[in-house]
């Protein structure tokens, strides 16, 4: 892991050298200016990528938070504070991180059009803020001091591309850590990310906090570039203008960052050589947006596509490496690992569980099983802490859980699959398992990706099949080794053969990992596999209980579950 963080890295920062030098090379001054501002711009893409490209919380002011870093650099310029431009940015960029987090606030509980209109309005408030207060040294033209060692505007062009690859190395590192891992797992499913462990909160807080100090950063750059700031530099405007190119390029990806730089500051020039309106921009690039939006691919991502396609085949995903060590078992407490006592849960007029009891042994698998609606995901909701409300009580190892969220649950150690699978697309097999599991080694992550039979850790889950992707589920749930293991419908979509042997996985996960499971399935040959007792629910009462041949032959059980008549049963 790593090895690709550091690789990913080296081919950003020799990528951007590379280019930076043929810019310098064969291009005339006003040019290498222009491209300054691409890249300024593409510091600011960056930031609004990480908010909305990776976390998926739509920021309609990023200009704002770039205009709170440009004004600090101002204010420390005007008073001659001590460390020149590069310090005065990173002081604006820190600057930026508070209102980053305030603005952040409201995107724990809004989500989409209702987080749009927040930023929107705290974009239009900061517009007449900026209007009013003005840039420090704006009315008395005071140009912000660039460092002595990059003053010309040759010179400005290495500092910023050096800037530009700071930050595009360091998102490169975070991309491929855990925190990085669990942005993308919020954007795709906020509750598959907590029954990880994940903190909502904190994931998205840092991606503001982040994506605000980026901005501010881009902002001080911009003030050292041009000099001298407006308000108009900041506006609303800019921020939608911003957006609208972020969502069209994919911002996310450092391709499209600086494509998006190349539109925001080129496209203007092209439009003032042809005599047309520089509003014309903006049409093109909200339409660029809607098209991003309506094909489900950003300008970057084609890019990516037609070069794998053009460009010779790299080798396929590389092989498992030579089969390493299983983590230890873990020694999770003896006696009763899961015990649901009284469990009622009603929606509404439905009573989904009516005062439900069960027991999972440490180190045992139990089955769940019942018909269609029986109650059986309720009861996971209950138990993982999905559920608002809830009466009777979940204990773990003894302890109660009524009022944990369901991250502190899974921290504590109840950890769930889901009957759909809810992993991004966008993150590696290896990268799953480590944000599902926490700390792995290299060797561990192999080990127990070739005991599942899943693809080797550096596949991109967006490659692999429905049905893999059910069993990554699986091994990143097992991988955490927890006292209790929620698996709901592991083996559905899987075919036969497939089935027996994820059974026999599955018996083998107390005695391997020191898990104890809940098994919720339909397939009942998996069920006498790997459970060494079954409970059977029917419309959220439980009708049988015990050990599994002697329950699924019970008439009742017969009935409820196969549709068989009690009287044929007994037969
Ligand atoms: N969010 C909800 N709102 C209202 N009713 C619900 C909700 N979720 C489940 N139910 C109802 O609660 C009952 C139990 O549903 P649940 O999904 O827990 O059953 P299940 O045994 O898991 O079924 P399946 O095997 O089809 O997944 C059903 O009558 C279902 O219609």
């Amino acid at each position: 892991m790593k090895h690709a963080s550091f690789r990913a890295a080296v081919v950003t920062a020799l990528s951007l050298a590379a280019v930076g030098a043929l810019i310098l090379l064969l291009l005339p001054k006003y040019w290498v200016f222009l491209l300054t501002a691409v890249f300024i711009t593409g510091i600011a893409l960056q930031s609004l990528g990480l908010v909305a490209g990776r976390t998926g919380m739509i920021s309609l002011c990023q200009m704002s938070f770039a205009g709170v870093g440009a004004w600090v650099t101002g204010y420390l310029n005007v008073i001659e504070a001590p460390g020149g431009l590069v310090v005065w940015m990173i002081v604006g960029g820190l600057a930026a991180v508070p209102v980053g987090i305030a603005i952040g606030l409201p995107a724990l509980r809004l989500r989409g059009i209702n987080l749009a209109i927040v930023t929107l309005g705290f974009s239009a408030a900061f517009d007449t803020v900026l209007a009013t207060i003005t840039f420090p040294g704006q009315t008395t033209f005071t140009q912000v001091v660039r460092p002595s060692l990059f003053e010309s505007d040759y010179g400005f062009f290495i500092f910023v591309l050096i800037v530009y690859g700071v930050i595009a190395v360091s998102l490169e590192f975070v991309s491929r850590s855990r925190l990085g891992a669990s942005w993308l797992a919020v954007r795709h499913s906020e509750r598959a990310a907590a029954a990880h462990g994940v903190s909502i909160p904190r994931a998205k807080l840092s991606a503001f906090a982040i994506s605000a100090f980026i901005s501010g950063v881009s902002g001080g750059l911009l003030a050292g570039y041009l000099g001298t700031l407006v308000s108009e530099n900041f506006s609303m405007m800019q921020s939608l203008a911003l957006f609208a190119v972020a969502t069209m390029v994919g911002a996310h990806f450092t391709l499209g960052a600086v494509i998006g730089g190349i539109l925001i500051t080129l496209f203007p020039e092209l439009l003032r050589r042809l005599n047309l309106p520089q509003d014309v921009g903006n049409v093109f690039f909200a339409i660029g947006a809607v098209h991003a939006l309506s094909s489900g691919e950003t300008i970057s991502e084609t890019w990516m596509r037609l070069g794998r396609k053009l460009l010779p085949r790299r080798r396929e995903a590389s092989s498992h490496q030579d089969a390493g060590r299983l983590p230890p078992s873990a020694a999770h407490e003896p006696g009763l690992a899961l015990e649901v006592s009284d469990l009622t849960v009603r929606y509404g007029a439905v009573v989904a569980l009516d005062k439900v009891n069960l027991k999972v042994p440490a180190r045992t698998v139990v089955g769940l099983v019942g018909p269609n609606g029986a109650g059986k995901s309720t009861m996971v909701d209950a138990i993982a802490g999905f559920l608002a409300r809830y009466d009777g009580s979940v204990k773990l190892n003894g302890k109660p859980l009524e009022g944990l969220s369901a991250t502190s649950r899974a921290r504590l150690g109840i950890h769930r699959t889901w009957q759909t699978t809810r992993i991004a697309p966008e993150l590696s097999v290896g990268g799953y398992v480590r944000l599902a599991a926490g700390a792995i080694s290299d060797d561990e992550l192999s080990a127990i990706l070739q005991w599942f039979d899943c693809p080797p850790a550096d596949t991109p889950i967006a490659s692999i099949d429905a049905g893999t992707r059910r069993l990554l589920d699986v091994a990143g749930v097992v991988a955490s080794r927890p006292p209790v293991i929620l698996l709901d419908e592991p083996a559905a979509g899987q075919s036969y053969a497939d089935a027996v042997k994820l059974g026999e996985r599955i018996a083998a996960i107390p005695e391997t990992f020191g898990s104890a499971v809940l098994l919720i399935e339909h397939d009942m040959d998996l069920v006498r596999r790997a459970c060494s007792g079954i409970t059977v629910f029917d419309f959220g009462r439980v009708i049988a209980n015990g050990a599994p041949q002697a329950v699924l032959a019970m008439p009742i059980v017969q009935k409820a579950y196969m549709g068989i008549e009690l009287e044929e049963a007994a037969e």
